[in-house]
């Protein structure tokens, strides 16, 4: 029988073109104000990775090509029930051209500048993994924008 709490299924999906990511400012709603990667609820009748592309097309206005699971990261707020289980992506090819929605800019950053005291507090412990074409698997408790308590493991796979 399934037991334990609530989860909540999002994606998040890195665009990493040779030594340069594309991170999006965060313009409202949950993490307004942060640099990500772009994702979000997975709807009915969707698969994860669908999920995923249709995200990074509605908030960034792209299409990637070679999308690939690299993580899954779990996430927590003290004092929520709610766990938050997001499956993490990367793609290095895309259709379009990155354009700002009303949800997300489109920034360039070079992987040696990236703006970790703008994004989540987790994003500079599993970046690196990310970056170096490595899987990761962690959990992160939350309190607030602080990370009280988490793990972190390199993986065989996602
Ligand atoms: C708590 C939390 C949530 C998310 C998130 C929401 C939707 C997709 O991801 C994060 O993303 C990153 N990089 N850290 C994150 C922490």
């Amino acid at each position: 029988a399934a037991s334990g709490r609530p989860l909540k299924l999002l994606t998040l999906l890195l665009v990493v073109q040779g030594d340069r990511v594309l991170l999006g400012m965060k313009k409202r709603g949950f993490g307004m104000g942060k640099y990500n990667g772009y994702g979000g609820k997975v709807e009915a009748g969707e698969t994860v990775l669908e999920g995923a592309l249709r995200e990074l097309h509605e908030e960034a206005g792209i299409k990637a090509t070679d999308a690939t699971p690299r993580g899954r990261m779990l996430f927590e707020f003290r004092g929520e029930e709610t766990v938050m289980d997001v499956r993490v992506f990367s793609a290095s090819a895309f259709e379009g051209e990155p354009t700002e929605s009303e949800e997300m800019t489109t920034e360039w950053f070079g992987v040696d500048k990236l703006p970790f005291d703008r994004m989540w507090a987790d994003d500079r412990h599993w970046f690196p993994i990310l970056l170096d074409g490595g899987f990761f698997r962690g959990y992160f408790e939350f309190e607030k924008d602080k990370i009280v308590d988490g793990v972190l493991e390199r993986t065989a796979d996602a």
